[in-house]
């Protein structure tokens, strides 16, 4: 395992706050709550994404998990305990269904579903609202439940609120559901490992978010980016057409150009292929490559953990450029809470000093609303 400098660094000062937090007999419980919560903070200036060991987080030792959740912000994570085969069969089923004709694909136009789910076309997205459409396509579905002992899985008929409904599916893909729907729930189980992680971190207990996270509100995307041209920085300077428009959780009320699309969730949990081309931008501007490798997921932090925790959490901007001259592919999964959880200010991420700047709103409302400003640009087919 390697760590950057940064990690390190945090991870050390969450050590500290964990004492001070701890230990009531400690001379420095008289710590002011700006400085814990500034302890608590995810702003980086990191140059590499760290690389974090997660087997500990299966442990039954409360000090290894601890000790893990000090770590745990935006990385790239290994042990995940996810099969090579489980992820071979998913990335197999993309390909199949971005290869199928066009107009096949469009039968199941995102447009079409009233919660959005189904196929986006090429520029089909704007993530970055002063882009010109995004350079890629994708496939987007959410929760359906296993059915026992088989293979199948049953159609999502809970109530959700502003997010309810079904997936949709390609009619001539077989196998195509079921490679992906294990996929899914086998990624599910490492978020279900993550929000106690996260739970530590902020100081709270360990179940925090498990009445929050009954019926896990998480989107799954195939997406595939077409290479683009390596001199495409010529034609387009501004890089307004690219694979992914840069896009954060950070929204910022006082931007003059609120121009940022958020990722909706609490957290996403991302594979990626080799092709590359994924960059996340530190606290200083700079692009960082978060360069691939094989058996890690990626996991960053989400606007919903954004309102939450009032900003403690922030996540990264982040953008892809497919300048490998291969296809690329990729699988985010955005975990969210139950969509009829409200998302009101953490206590322990609130002072004097930091006030609430949130607007109160559910869960579902929010993914809606983020979802609804991202597809506003294009229309049905
Ligand atoms: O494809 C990637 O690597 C990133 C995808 C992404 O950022 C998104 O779908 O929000
Ligand atoms: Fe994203």
């Amino acid at each position: 395992m390697s760590l950057s400098p940064q990690s390190q660094a945090s991870c050390s000062l969450n050590s500290f706050h964990h004492q001070m937090a701890s230990t009531p007999s400690c001379p420095t419980t008289s710590a002011s709550p700006e400085l814990l919560l500034a302890l608590k903070r995810t702003d980086s200036t990191f140059e590499e994404i760290p690389v974090i060991d997660i087997r500990d987080a299966r442990s039954s030792d409360p000090v290894a998990r601890r000790k893990l959740a000090d770590l745990i912000r935006d990385a790239c994570i290994n042990s995940h305990g996810v099969a090579d085969e489980v992820i071979n069969d998913t990335v197999e089923a993309a390909k199949r269904f971005f290869a199928l004709p066009e107009a096949t694909k469009l039968e199941l136009d995102i447009h079409k579903s009233p919660i959005f789910k189904g196929y986006t076309a090429l520029l089909g997205e704007n993530t970055d609202a002063r882009g010109l459409g995004d350079l890629h396509e994708g496939f987007d579905l959410g929760w359906e439940r296993p059915i026992q002992n088989s293979n199948s899985y049953e159609s999502d008929t809970r109530d959700d609120g502003a997010m309810t409904g079904q997936n949709v599916w390609p009619a001539s893909l077989p196998g195509f559901k079921e490679a992906v729907l294990r996929y899914y729930h086998q990624v599910l189980e490492v978020g279900k490992l993550l929000f106690p992680l996260f739970a530590l971190a902020l100081d709270l207990p360990e179940d925090f978010f498990d009445n929050k996270t009954t019926k896990p509100a998480a989107i799954m995307r195939l997406l595939h980016y077409p290479p683009q041209s390596p001199t495409s920085f010529e034609t387009d300077p501004e890089g307004r057409q690219i694979g992914i428009g840069a896009h954060t959780d950070r929204h910022d009320p006082n931007l003059l150009s609120p121009h940022f699309f958020a990722e909706e969730q609490c957290f996403t949990i991302l594979w990626q292929d080799r092709a590359g081309g994924l960059q996340v931008q530190n606290m200083a501007g700079k692009w960082i490559d978060a360069v691939p490798i094989p058996g890690t997921f990626i996991v960053n932090l989400g606007d919903q953990f954004s309102r939450w925790t009032n900003d403690v959490f922030k996540s990264t901007l982040h953008r892809v450029i497919n300048h490998s001259g291969a296809e690329r592919y990729s699988i985010p999964l955005f975990f969210g809470t139950d969509y009829n959880v409200l998302l009101e200010p953490i206590p322990t991420c609130i002072t004097p000093g930091s006030p609430s700047k949130y607007a109160l709103m559910t869960a579902g409302e929010y993914v809606r609303s983020r979802l609804e400003a991202t597809y506003a640009h294009s229309v049905a087919v």
